[in-house]
């Protein structure tokens, strides 16, 4: 569903950050981007995104060479996608059940199919209490949790998540890997971002190792 062929990216006139990346996500498969801070993870996680266009290479994206396509057709593909960014991205002015509902709003489906849903999503994230307060107030830790939640709600095609247990303690961090593990049980492809070794040792699951721009994959 994602393939890069020889994609190589730099910001401006600066070094290559990704040079030469050729490798492919499959559907319904796991795993985990890893590599040293500023070695490109995030870049490569807004490359899939859209968000970056590559420097050179080709990148194909469920079945699209992307260079090739704009305007609605590329916002119906990022729309396939669910994302948990480092800075979460929550909209300060819904609350932390509004912002959670938002895709399931977006796709144009009525709340009242969808509200159990989302409450229950809430709960199982430890947000229950917290669901009818605006982002402001939350903590980083609940927040996280807010942006997790909002990006599974739509059981998306392909989740990316940017460092997504970083602000939580490890019992929490388990709980939430079991909730991507889960997504990717219903047919959900994850890349998941993270430095954390204790975490990426609870699931067997290919590693995707960044470092001085070049990917090693380790199956
Ligand atoms: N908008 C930008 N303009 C210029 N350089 C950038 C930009 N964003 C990132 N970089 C540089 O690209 C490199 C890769 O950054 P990136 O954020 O992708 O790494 P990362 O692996 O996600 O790091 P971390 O684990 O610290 O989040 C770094 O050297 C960074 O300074």
């Amino acid at each position: 569903m994602v393939r890069f062929d020889n994609v190589g990216l730099r910001y401006g006139m600066g070094p290559e950050v990704l040079r030469d990346l050729t490798f492919s996500i499959e559907p319904r498969s796991f795993q985990f981007l890893t590599g040293p801070s500023g070695a490109g993870k995030t870049t490569l996680l807004r490359l899939i995104l859209l968000a970056l266009k590559p420097t050179r290479g080709l990148i194909t994206l469920f079945g699209e060479d992307v260079s090739q396509i704009g305007g609605d057709a590329l916002t119906a593909l990022r729309r396939r996608m669910g994302v948990v960014f480092q800075d979460f991205r929550l909209l300060d002015h819904l609350t932390t059940y509004e912002n959670v509902a938002l895709p399931l709003r977006v796709q144009g489906r009525e709340e009242a199919g969808y509200r159990a849903e989302v409450v229950e999503l809430l709960r199982w994230v430890g947000l229950g209490e917290r669901m009818h307060v605006l982002p402001p107030v939350l903590s980083g830790g609940e927040k996280q949790r807010a942006a997790i939640a909002r990006a599974l709600i739509a059981r998306p095609e392909l989740l990316l998540a940017d460092e997504p247990t970083g602000n939580v303690d490890p019992s929490l961090a388990r709980r939430l890997l079991r909730l991507f593990v889960e997504l990717n049980r219903l047919g959900t492809s994850v890349i998941i971002a993270t430095h954390d070794l204790a975490l990426m040792d609870q699931v067997d699951a290919r590693r995707l190792v960044l470092g001085e721009g070049r990917l090693h994959i380790y199956e």
